[in-house]
């Protein structure tokens, strides 16, 4: 994984790895994470593997990131989009998972766009 400590002047690229690593420490940090920190277990949640075609949580994003697999920054959001929209789609909107759900959407949305300006 690059550095994302050193001060010296690194390439863009790993200007926005040390983005994503920051931002999803902050997601797996937030109170509102606990549903979405690892898979879901699809033997114990009745229908998620049928509803859900692609599941994702914030564990495999940062494997995938460790893994250097996201070569553009689309991808990375793409995949936390993913976790919010599985989670819009099996959940109702007034369940304690919903709603942990648009906390943690909303969250993002602006600590992505302060981290871009
Ligand atoms: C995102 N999502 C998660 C679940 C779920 O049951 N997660 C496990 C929650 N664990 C219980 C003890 C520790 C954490 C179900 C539906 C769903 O959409």
């Amino acid at each position: 994984l690059v550095s994302c400590t050193k001060r010296t002047k690194t390439p863009k690229s790993e200007l926005a790895v040390c983005r994503y690593v920051l931002l999803l420490a902050e997601l797996e940090a937030h109170q509102d994470a606990w549903p979405f920190l690892r898979p879901v277990k699809l033997k114990s949640v009745p229908g998620y593997k049928k509803i859900i075609k692609k599941p994702m949580d914030f564990f495999t994003i940062k494997e995938k990131l460790i893994n250097n697999m996201y070569l553009n920054q689309e991808n990375f959001v793409i995949d936390v989009n993913l976790v919010f929209d599985n989670c819009q789609k099996f959940n109702e909107d007034d369940s304690e998972i919903g709603r942990a759900g648009h906390r943690m959407k909303r969250f993002f949305d602006k600590r992505w766009t302060e981290l871009l300006h």
